[in-house]
């Protein structure tokens, strides 16, 4: 069964232009006829308004802010795994090679 993310994989390769993806109707399309600059860009902002909406959600106590920035940062970045021909699923891999290893034993095992 494929999950939202492999369906938004699917969604990106049909959007890059060499697919047929049209800018003039597709965001995503947008973004890859702009190219890689246009794309980190977008990320770099979708991660500071991730910043500002937690910063605000500690005074204002309305968590949901976080959730539609977070939504959007994600989003940003299967466009640009997808701009590397890379796949969600290899990043859930890479999440679950890394699962059991304490953050704090792999770092110090990189100083050895
Ligand atoms: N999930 C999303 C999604 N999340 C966020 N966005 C867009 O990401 C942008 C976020 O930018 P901002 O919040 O900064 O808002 P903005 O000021 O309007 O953005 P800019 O003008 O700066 O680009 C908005 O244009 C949102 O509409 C998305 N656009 C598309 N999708 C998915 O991608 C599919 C294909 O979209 P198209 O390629 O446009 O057909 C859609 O059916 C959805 O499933």
């Amino acid at each position: 069964m494929s999950t939202i993310l492999d369906r938004l994989a699917e969604l990106m390769e049909s959007r890059k232009l060499a697919n047929g993806g049209d800018p003039a109707t597709s965001y995503v399309s947008k973004l890859y006829a702009k190219g890689d600059d246009a794309i980190l860009k977008k990320i770099g902002e979708e991660a500071t308004e991730t910043v500002m909406a937690a910063k605000d959600a500690r005074v204002s106590g309305e968590a949901d802010k976080v959730l539609y920035e977070v939504a959007d940062l994600w989003f940003h970045t299967l466009v640009l795994l997808a701009q590397f021909d890379l796949k969600p699923q290899q990043v859930l891999d890479e999440l679950a090679r890394r699962e059991g290893v304490s953050g704090i034993e792999e770092k110090n095992s990189r100083k050895d």
